[in-house]
């Protein structure tokens, strides 16, 4: 059999893979045509590839993507590998297996030109290496409609293939769900895998480490021809190291029409509504191909430091101690007892960093016999992010072998230790926490806590009694004078900026908060009234936890609490004021020790307010060795969020000063647009996001079976939907406020726009901050009255990387 021989059997088998595509096809439609959606989604599936054929980048995560990507692509893609695949394979023609790892697989094109090449060695009765073809590709649609339809579908024709190829499909990663790398002949394929990105060098490197992890014995390598230069790059690279590489020669063995693709599309058109327009054929535009084979064992080719980390499409990782950190978030964890800002965008590992930092600290202490001198505090402003902290942290402790015994209240007691040296704690509660085991017999907050409803009242008589004793009986000053204004200025500014007497007050700035004039009325008036409400607040024994914040920070400027904690860890820094910050220092014995990490864009409590310790005034000082750790990327969003919101992530940042924005980043796990759906009411929105999770379930987002451990998280508060949605799915959705979620991450999140976000002034911020919480789907659910603030939230983001779901939220979009 000769090279040529293949040639030929290839030639003949033409009509028979054209077959395979009908089939194929047809399958897919009994299967699919009675879907919600079937239509709606073939039809842009089809513009889409009409744009992919334009040179736009193609997002492949609508369910019907492989369904009409192949009735236009499969053929010519198969085509262009071909003599490519004949070449390497009949090159390979002694070897008992070759295990090949097709990067970007797709519809499995390198598995049919595979075949097509196997039925060769059939048809000369030539023994054909057994192949085994490791599809690896981030659309689980384009994998699962070769696995369920296109591969059946051949080897239904062609039933020879069954047992000399071998395949085998994973959505995800080059490695972390392919553990098998000790195949003795392994190849890799990588078809336009540099074609559409931003972020090729890092998918260089990242190649180049899957190459020394797999030490393949070839390399295949195609690309478009005009993007050609990477590719080029790569294999130039290579044939420096070990590695002979040839371009291919690219005269293709189909040409011409492909009669049975052709007649299947006429058929669907004819008499399923569908519109396929344009006729396919085999022929390819020029592509771009290098077969590059080793000519020596590969080791350590590239003088990589590692090897082990190759982090291209990471799925998420549940269990903390199996992340490894990369090299900027292992530099942020180090304990280098300098004050340490860790900054970067939802979803980069700033959480991951602080739990690691902390694991350094009592690591080294244990190791030098003074675990018993270390007293470290992490706080935060949210209970099930300390929850979530606590556990990450006993992992790792757990991981390292450090014995502890915990605390509930408290924390974690190390062995050796004669007190708790990890103390966990909401910053709420840490005022009475602290108090009341040191200063038992004070018991300063015997005292009834307020909470919105309540306070609201009390500032409300404020405003009363002020008005009264001022005279005031018109709305004039009503924009100050209302009860939210005078909480807020309280919290924010009273507090916040530790302005306690008046004529500071009124000559000093209000960061972040509306101007008001220096020395002016509204300012007089505002301080008046938030002394009134304080008034009244300690005459009927009543607090708030900003009132305990503020009272704990007059302890702590009396020294009271005076160097309790070696170090102080504070996650999610956008909630702090300057006056917060001042309560750490007073709490701290070196204010080197102070480590925060936040994301201002996520600054859902305090907006423009927030802020990092100043360095510019006397205090200053005690931040001089600060160290700022900048993070990048998202390892939560899926790549397509990250790109759809970046612009919202702009936009914060051209108000909020240091904000981070969003940076798409390839190691995040897989994942679909935003899915923008339109609803006529809560029973339509529920109805639907049940569809999308059909749609959708190969992402693992909801469990497909009762009890449905998954949930579906709405976000804000949408009752009338969640009850819906649990009336058709017993249990499988709840609903949350963001204030009560930051920090954490779900796998499917809706953001229901049927209900109201109270902190207007910070709205952006708000809906960012529910976005950012997904590690999965985002679904973001519109109605017709909906607000003109989340209008314009919604047709900011970018309109190429948003998913309308059906034909009237396409409608209503556009209308928006
Ligand atoms: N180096 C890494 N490798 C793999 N996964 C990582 C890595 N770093 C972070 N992650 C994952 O990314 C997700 C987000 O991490 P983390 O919660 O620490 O981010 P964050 O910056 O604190 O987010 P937010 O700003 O929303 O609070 C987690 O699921 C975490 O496991």
């Amino acid at each position: 059999m000769t090279l040529e021989n293949i040639y030929l059997h290839i030639a003949s088998i033409k009509n028979t893979l054209d077959n395979a595509i009908k089939i194929a096809a047809e399958n897919y439609y009994v299967v699919h045509k009675d879907d919600s959606n079937f239509l709606f989604d073939v039809k842009e599936t089809s513009r889409e590839c009409y744009l992919l054929s334009r040179g736009a980048d193609l997002c492949y995560d609508r369910p019907s993507i492989g369904f009409t990507y192949s009735l236009w692509y499969q053929g010519r893609r198969v085509n262009s590998f071909l003599k490519y695949l004949s070449q390497a394979i009949f090159e390979a023609k002694q070897e008992k297996s070759i295990t090949i790892y097709d990067l970007g697989a797709g519809t499995g094109a390198i598995q049919w030109a595979c075949a097509a090449v196997a039925s060769a060695f059939h048809k000369y009765d030539v023994e054909c290496p057994v192949i085994k073809i490791i599809n690896i590709d981030t659309s689980p649609f384009m994998l699962d409609y070769n696995r369920l339809y296109l591969w059946p579908a051949l080897v239904s024709l062609l039933p020879d293939l069954k047992n000399s190829i071998l395949p085998s499909y994973f959505v995800n990663s080059w490695s972390s769900d392919v553990d098998d790398f000790n195949n003795s002949n392994n190849w890799i394929t990588a078809s336009y895998l540099f074609d559409h990105t931003e972020n090729s060098e890092n998918l260089k490197k990242d190649f180049k480490k899957l190459i020394e992890k797999i030490k393949p014995t070839k390399i295949l390598l195609t690309s478009s021809f005009n993007k050609k230069g990477y590719t080029q790059d790569i294999a130039k690279e290579l044939a420096q190291n070990n590695y002979t590489s040839q371009e291919v020669n690219n005269d293709l063995i189909y040409s011409g029409g492909m009669p049975a693709t052709v007649a299947i599309r006429k058929w669907f058109n004819n008499n399923s509504g569908c519109n396929f327009s344009g006729t396919p054929s085999w022929n390819e535009n020029y592509i771009y191909g290098v077969i590059c084979s080793s000519t020596s064992p590969t080791f350590n080719l590239f003088a990589l430091d590692t090897t082990n980390e190759v982090n291209l499409y990471n799925p998420p990782l549940v269990v903390r101690r199996e992340i490894k950190l990369n090299q900027t978030q292992n530099k942020a964890a180090q304990n280098d007892n300098k004050p340490t800002i860790i900054v970067g965008p939802a979803g980069c590992g700033k959480s991951v960093v602080i739990t690691q930092r902390v694991l350094n600290i009592v690591d080294e202490a244990i190791k030098t016999n003074t675990i018993s001198k270390i007293n470290i505090l992490l706080t935060t402003f949210n209970k099930a992010l300390k929850a979530y902290l606590l556990n990450w942290i006993k992992d790792l402790f757990d991981s390292r072998n450090i014995t502890y015994t915990e605390n509930y209240k408290y924390g974690l007691k190390t062995q050796g230790s004669e007190f708790i040296n990890v103390f966990l704690m909401h910053f709420d509660v840490l005022p009475t926490r602290l108090w009341k085991p040191l200063f038992k017999e004070e018991q300063p907050f015997n005292d009834s806590l307020l909470f919105e409803t309540g306070l609201l009242k009390r500032a409300q008589e404020a405003i009363n009694s002020i008005k009264e004793s001022e005279n005031i009986s018109t709305a004039e000053f009503d924009n100050v004078l209302n009860p939210e204004y005078v909480l807020e200025e309280y919290n924010r500014v009273i507090y916040g900026q530790n302005y306690t007497k008046m004529d500071v007050y009124l000559t000093s700035t209000r960061s972040g908060r509306p101007v008001l004039a220096y020395n002016g009325d509204r300012r007089r008036l505002l301080f008046k009234t938030v002394q009134k409400f304080l008034l009244i607040m300690e005459n009927n024994n009543e607090s708030s936890i900003i009132t305990r914040r503020h009272k704990f920070l007059k302890e702590i400027n009396k020294n009271k609490f005076k160097g309790y904690f070696t170090h102080v860890f504070v996650d999610e820094f956008q909630d702090c004021t300057q006056s917060d910050y001042e309560i750490f220092y007073g709490l701290l014995k070196d204010p080197n020790n102070l480590i925060i990490a936040g994301d201002f864009a996520q600054a859902v409590h305090l907006g423009r307010v927030a802020s990092i310790p100043r360095v510019d005034d006397a205090k200053g000082e005690r931040m001089r060795n600060r160290v700022t750790h900048k993070l990048d990327g998202s390892y939560r969003l899926p790549y397509r969020i990250s790109e759809a919101i970046k612009p919202l992530s702009e936009a914060i940042n051209e108000v909020q000063e240091g904000a981070d924005i969003i940076t798409p980043y390839k190691g995040a796990p897989p994942g679909a647009r935003p899915i923008l759906v339109y609803a006529e009411n809560n029973q339509d929105l529920a109805k639907k996001i049940i569809n999308i999770t059909k749609a959708f379930n190969s992402f693992d987002v909801v469990d497909s079976i009762p009890p449905y451990k998954n949930l579906i998280t709405i976000l804000e508060k949408d009752i009338a939907t969640t009850n819906a949605l649990n009336n058709m799915k017993s249990g499988v959705c709840q609903t949350d406020t963001i204030l009560r979620l930051k920090g954490l991450e779900k796998k499917l999140i809706v953001w229901s726009t049927n209900t109201e976000i109270t902190h207007t002034e910070e709205i952006k911020n708000f809906v960012y901050t529910i976005f950012t919480r997904t590690s999965g789907l985002l679904i973001i659910g519109m109605f017709k009255d909906i607000k003109k603030e989340y209008k314009e939230i919604i047709t900011s983001l970018r309109k190429d990387r948003v998913m309308l779901w059906d034909e009237s939220s396409l409608q209503y979009y556009n209308d928006l």
